[in-house]
């Protein structure tokens, strides 16, 4: 066996990974797709190397899940050359598989009656034999807590008993796992759309080190913050196409927003007076018994933050209930509900999106119970302007709208109607930093004008804008923090009972 000194094996090491480097994973070229009227694609290229982050944004409906489909095989274009690891092959799901490419959803795709290890085995044909369900828990025990140490998910339980986030924990997971061969591409669609910010860091952290390993993935999120920290280089799409591509030191947040076409808003958010003079509109004790009770009054913006899954979804249900009965549904609703697991609880997929939209608001559109359809055109078509929902046509069906589109429409469900308190489960999941801007600014005059909003958010810029914000801890709300003391430190010590062992 020849001895190799210790700088020829450094220059091997450097040689090897120059090659991996270079090595081109994935490449899609002259991509188009449509479906009817509408170009999702329109001649897009998209080359991923060996060992490299790719950071992808644009606005919502620019084409990027459209993208992804067709490099994990699922879609064929209708024009366009797709090569894995540089070679041309037949084009499909198991070749895009073969090659190395594993993809986590926007709508998570794992199956709700089968047990996390169970759907590691759907995931991973290799997880055979007789013992397969030992190897499909040693497999997922070891990724899970690689990726977010301390995660406390249990793998004999079925996907139906965990949290959204829990579930998406675990389709990244299973994504990167790998038993006899380790994925090349991890394609992450809106990783953490669900996740609070100590999971996103923990997986961001986690993607760094995948690709320091070698290996590439595809980071797909409207949260500018964690792709220009963890790309390397970053693309954006619009309207089909590629608009820029460059590595990630040269793009700052205002010039990928303006690369994505919106404008950058310099305007700081003004918190109003306090509101909490008269009786509150909306007020709920202590939650099991323990922690500060609850009180909303007339315009106030009310955050509900903390750690993701210490009962801030809970409480909106439970403050939902409060108001409106189970079995005589009210003609004239006082609180509206913008639901956080759209695909579980917020679209009716058979419906058209004006259906969508209309029906929280059909007591006010109809008379001697029938629906006045111009009316509901008008509300439809008023709502596609003022919040840009994308589509040619509002009839078309709501499964044929982008992710952040679908939100869109949930949410303008909601403030179409004429309630008074609209309670929102952490709505902007997937939707465009453009978009988002608006809403905020929706949300803002319609707060001035005496609506109420009860905000849960895993986001911490949109937690700020709130007058007055509860933290959650274990189910119960442990801090009230007001104005000024709404800040990024508080609510981390509320979160985490910093500071009460003191
Ligand atoms: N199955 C479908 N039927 C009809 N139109 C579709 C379908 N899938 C996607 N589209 C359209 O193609 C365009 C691109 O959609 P795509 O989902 O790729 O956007 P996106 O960039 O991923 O958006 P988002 O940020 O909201 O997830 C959109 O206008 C969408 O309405």
């Amino acid at each position: 066996m020849p001895s190799h000194c210790p700088a020829q094996i450094i220059d091997d090491v450097f040689r090897m990974n120059e090659i991996t480097a270079r090595r081109e994973v994935v490449a899609v070229r002259g991509l188009k797709v449509t479906f009817g009227a509408v170009k999702a694609l329109d001649g897009a290229d998209l080359v991923i190397h060996g060992g490299e982050c790719v950071g992808l944004v644009g606005h919502n409906g620019a084409g990027k899940s459209t993208i992804v489909n067709v490099i994990n095989g699922s879609l064929s274009p209708h024009a366009g050359e797709v090569s894995y690891g540089g070679s041309r092959a037949q084009h499909g799901i198991s070749t895009a598989r073969a090659n190395g490419v594993r993809c986590v959803f926007q709508e998570l795709s794992l199956c709700p009656n089968l047990t996390v290890n169970e759907n590691a085995r759907v995931m991973h044909a290799e997880l055979a034999g007789w013992n397969w369900r030992t190897k499909a828990a040693a497999l997922v025990k070891q990724q899970l807590g690689d990726i977010f140490p301390g995660h406390g998910i249990d793998c004999d339980s079925t996907i139906d008993e965990l949290s959204i986030a829990e579930r998406q924990m675990v389709e990244i997971a299973i994504s990167f796992a790998g038993l006899n061969e380790k994925s090349k591409l991890v394609i992450l669609d809106e990783p953490t759309s669900s996740l609070d910010a100590g999971l996103a860091a923990q997986l961001m952290a986690y993607i760094r080190k995948f690709v320091g390993e070698g290996g590439s993935v595809l980071l797909i999120s409207h949260i500018l913050g964690e792709i220009l920290s963890t790309s390397d280089r970053i693309v954006v799409m619009k309207d089909g196409r590629v608009v820029a591509d460059r590595s990630a030191p040269e793009f700052s947040t205002r010039s990928l927003v303006e690369a994505m076409g919106n404008v950058v808003r310099e305007q700081e958010w003004l918190r109003a007076a306090d509101k909490r003079d008269g009786a509150p509109v909306l007020a709920m004790p202590p939650r099991r018994g323990h922690g500060l009770a609850f009180q909303a009054h007339r315009g106030e913006m009310i955050g509900l933050a903390g750690l993701g899954g210490h009962g801030q979804t809970e409480t909106l249900l439970d403050l939902y209930l409060s108001r409106n009965s189970n079995w005589w549904p009210a003609r004239r609703k006082e609180i509206a509900f913008v639901a956080g697991d759209r695909s579980l609880n917020g679209i009716f997929p058979l419906w058209s999106i004006l259906n969508n939209l209309s029906i929280a608001s059909l007591g006010d559109l109809s008379s001697r119970s029938i629906v006045d359809h111009d009316r509901e055109g008008v509300l439809g078509n008023g709502w596609k302007t003022r919040i840009e929902i994308r589509t040619p046509d509002m009839e078309n069906r709501i499964l044929s709208l982008s992710g952040g589109n679908q939100q869109k429409v949930l949410f303008a469900r909601a403030l179409a109607t004429t309630a008074r308190i609209v309670l929102m489960d952490d709505p902007m999941r997937g939707v465009d930093v453009g978009t988002k801007q608006e809403v905020y600014d929706i949300l803002r005059s319609e707060a001035a004008g005496g609506r109420t909003f009860i905000w849960y958010s895993t986001e911490m810029d949109e937690i700020r804008l709130c007058d007055r914000v509860y933290v959650f801890r274990e189910g119960a709300i442990v801090a009230e923090l007001a104005g000024d003391a709404i800040t990024e430190k508080n609510i981390l010590e509320a979160s985490f009972g910093a500071g009460e062992a003191a």
